[in-house]
């Protein structure tokens, strides 16, 4: 545990931009990406080894596909990503200019949709989407954005989270699993920036009783919320960018959390060496196993 944190480091990966960390029930691994860094990542917390695997372009987060390998949202587009780290195949383009967009967070619907957001990153007046892949292909469903983040879904599936970072504004909205769509969004919770503390809600997970965790960049800590929207609890992070959670382990009661480091003074790592890792904490309300991506049918 480090001194004032409830976290360990588990991996001291010095990432540049660490997200998305997916738990692999099936492997009991935790995958993560390094955004700037170009690499998706397997993370055995069982041996501590950590195999990183090199990507083409920046790579904002993945998710696991039913039959092995991932779906990978990049810079350029949605890519099917082999075990092995190989890229075959290109599943749909980045509609918007990939020279000042790129794709973020993404998580998988229960029923096997990809929902994924881009990042504007000029952030010139919210060029960013929300979008959902499948079948139909990638239909944009929330525009007006600056950095799409927060995707999660409640244990009944009938809430869909989605946050804008650099709004610091996190919103909910009726999702119909059946058919991947939902009504207009509610803001849920809106934070305070103050001039000492520019916490923000970046990427998210649910737990079993339906709370939202959520980590703050520039912030240090990871938040709950209650689905009332209530904040329930605060844990600090031996890092000021924490990026994402995600429970695993092999009950679901490791709280894992990613982090970044590129772009922070040195007097703050010299403070916080180890950001850019992992880090872990055990909780007491479990998470829900990652549902996997099913690759539509032609
Ligand atoms: O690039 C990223 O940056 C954002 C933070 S912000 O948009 O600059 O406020 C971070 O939340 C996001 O996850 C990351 O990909």
């Amino acid at each position: 545990m480090s001194e004032g944190s409830p976290f360990s480091c588990v991996l001291d990966a010095r990432a540049r931009l660490g997200e998305s960390p997916v738990w692999s029930v099936a492997e009991q691994v935790l995958y993560w990406v390094d955004i700037k860094g170009r690499t998706l990542n397997r993370f055995d917390p069982a041996t501590g080894a950590n195999k990183a695997m090199a990507m083409p372009e920046d790579i904002g987060s993945v998710a696991l596909v039913e039959g092995g390998g991932f779906i990978a949202a990049m810079r350029s587009g949605l890519f099917l990503v082999d075990t092995d780290g190989r890229v075959r195949e290109r599943l749909a383009a980045n509609p918007e200019d990939p020279a000042v967009s790129r794709f973020n967070d993404g998580r998988t619907d229960p029923a096997g949709r990809f929902l994924v957001g881009t990042i504007d990153e000029p952030k010139a007046g919210g060029q960013a989407h929300l979008y959902r892949f499948d079948e139909r292909g990638l239909v944009p469903l929330v525009g007006g954005l600056l950095t799409s983040n927060g995707l999660a879904f409640s244990p009944d599936s009938t809430w869909l989270y989605h946050s804008d970072t650099p709004a610091f504004t996190i919103y909910r909205q009726r999702y119909d699993i059946e058919t991947g769509t939902f009504s207009d969004r509610e803001e849920w919770v809106r934070l305070t920036p103050t001039e000492d503390d520019r916490g923000r809600p970046d990427g998210a997970a649910v737990d079993i009783e339906g709370c939202y965790w959520t980590a703050l960049y520039e912030g240090g800590r990871i938040q709950r919320y209650s689905p009332q929207g209530e904040l329930l609890a605060e844990f600090p992070v031996p890092a000021r960018c924490p990026t994402m959670v995600a429970f695993g382990g092999a009950d679901l009661k490791t709280l894992f959390v990613t982090s970044a480091r590129d772009g922070r003074p040195d007097d703050e790592l010299a403070h916080l060496p180890q950001s850019g890792g992992i880090f872990a904490m055990r909780v007491s309300v479990p998470g829900l196993p990652e549902p996997l991506f099913r690759r539509p049918v032609p």
